[in-house]
Parts: C-alpha cells; structure tokens; sequence
C-alpha cells in the first residue's frame, strides 16, 4: 500500500527535525512543501502573518478549523503562554492520525487537544465537552464552503466575544468570496485583509482578519 503525500511529509519532518523543538518541524515541512511536494500548509509568509496575529492577542483559549497535517497548530501552540490552549479540528481522519504525530514530535502536545470530525458538529460542543467559555482567536483553514456558515455558528452558541478575533485563510486561493462579503458587510466584524501569496507559490493569496466587536 503506498504511502500518502502526508505520511512522507511526516516521515521527512522525522527524519529531518529535531523531537521537542517546533521550529526545526515548522523548517522541515516548509523545506519538504516547496522542494519535494506542494502541501496545503499556511505555509511560512502567511504563517508570519499568523504569528504577529497570535503575538499580538497572546490568547488562553484558541480554536483552529483545519488542522491537515498539523503545521499551523505547531505555529499557533508555539507561541502560547503557560496554561493558554489551542483546539483544532479535522474532518479528514488519515490527515488527523499524521497530524496527532506531528504535534507529539513537536513537543506541543500539552498545550493542543485536536478533535475529529466535522466543524458544525464539534462546535456546538466546545462549551460543555471542551469547557470552552469563549474563544480569543479562531484560524479559518478548513473549507472554503464553512467559512460562513461556521463563522455563524460560533456566534450562535456565544463562543465569541467583544474582542475575540478570526483569522482566515486562502481569501483570494481557492478563494472565499461569499465569507468576505458576509464578513465585509456585517458590522459586528471589523475586517483587515493581508494580502500575501499562496504557500509555497508566487500565486497571489490573502488573510482575512475580522475582529468580533460584541
Ligand atoms: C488544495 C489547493 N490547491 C490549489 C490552491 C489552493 C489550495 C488550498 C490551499 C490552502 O491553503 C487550503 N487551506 C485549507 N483548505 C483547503 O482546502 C486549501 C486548499
Ligand atoms: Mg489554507
């Protein structure tokens, strides 16, 4: 049975990174995504982007919808204070079992609990079962499809607050243009674009920050 392109990118990062240190694991996909085999990983410009994003809000409780291979819940939980926790979720379960890996290597495993499943299942859920009160930050990396309806749904089960602030992927690629106009025009958001390139690509690509205003 061959193996899939995220068991190699996990078996580079093992072979090449070094256990307990999340920035050798970050360095090795990036050097694995853009020599040997394009990922769909935030990737190192926008992942800049999201780190200033993390550093500046310095969260407790952070939630991702995305996880894929693991690389941007190694960034965000990098940067994490003691005791601040990051969420994140997967639907695809061949891409959770090689991300659960990748975050145990990285060392950061304390500080992530990543959950399976479908986000409009699992967020429902973040207040009794993952004793989430609200949500400091949220990355919107999952499907493009969700970005709305996910982002609606946040705020009826009252997990955002005066504040708290989404940060969403690949705006421009694949693109999300029913999110930004929703986003755009709702005026509890106060949107910031970042305009930046697709990972790994000279492809135009942007990030779309909206803060929750209450
Ligand atoms: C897969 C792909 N092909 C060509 C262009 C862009 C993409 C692409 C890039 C991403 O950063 C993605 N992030 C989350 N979810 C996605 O589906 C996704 C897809
Ligand atoms: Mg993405």
């Amino acid at each position: 049975m061959n193996q899939s392109k995220e068991q190699r990118i996990l078996n580079f990062v093992l072979q090449n990174a070094v256990r307990g240190d999340p920035c050798s694991v970050i360095d090795a996909i990036d050097t694995y995504c853009s020599q040997k085999e394009w990922a769909m990983n935030v990737g190192n410009e926008k992942g800049l982007i999201l780190d200033k994003t993390v550093e500046e809000i310095n969260p407790s409780v952070a939630l991702e919808l995305g996880t894929y291979c693991g690389y941007s819940a190694v960034r965000i939980a990098r940067l994490l204070k003691a005791g601040a926790r990051l969420l994140t979720v997967e639907f695809n379960p061949e891409f959770a079992a090689i991300a659960k890996q990748m975050i145990e290597f990285a060392g950061v495993q304390d500080k992530v609990t990543l959950i399976e499943g479908p986000s409009e299942e699992i967020i429902p859920q973040l207040k009794k079962k993952y004793e989430v009160d609200t949500l400091d930050f949220v990355f919107v990396d999952h499907w493009k499809d969700r970005y709305t309806p996910d982002t609606i749904l946040l705020q009826e089960c009252s997990l955002l607050r005066k504040g708290s602030v989404l940060l969403a992927d690949n705006i421009i690629v694949p693109g999300a243009p029913e999110f930004v106009n929703y986003i755009r025009n709702n005026p509890r958001f106060q949107c910031t674009n970042y305009p930046s390139h697709l990972e790994y690509m000279k492809v135009q690509d942007a990030m779309e920050k909206a803060v929750f205003l209450g």
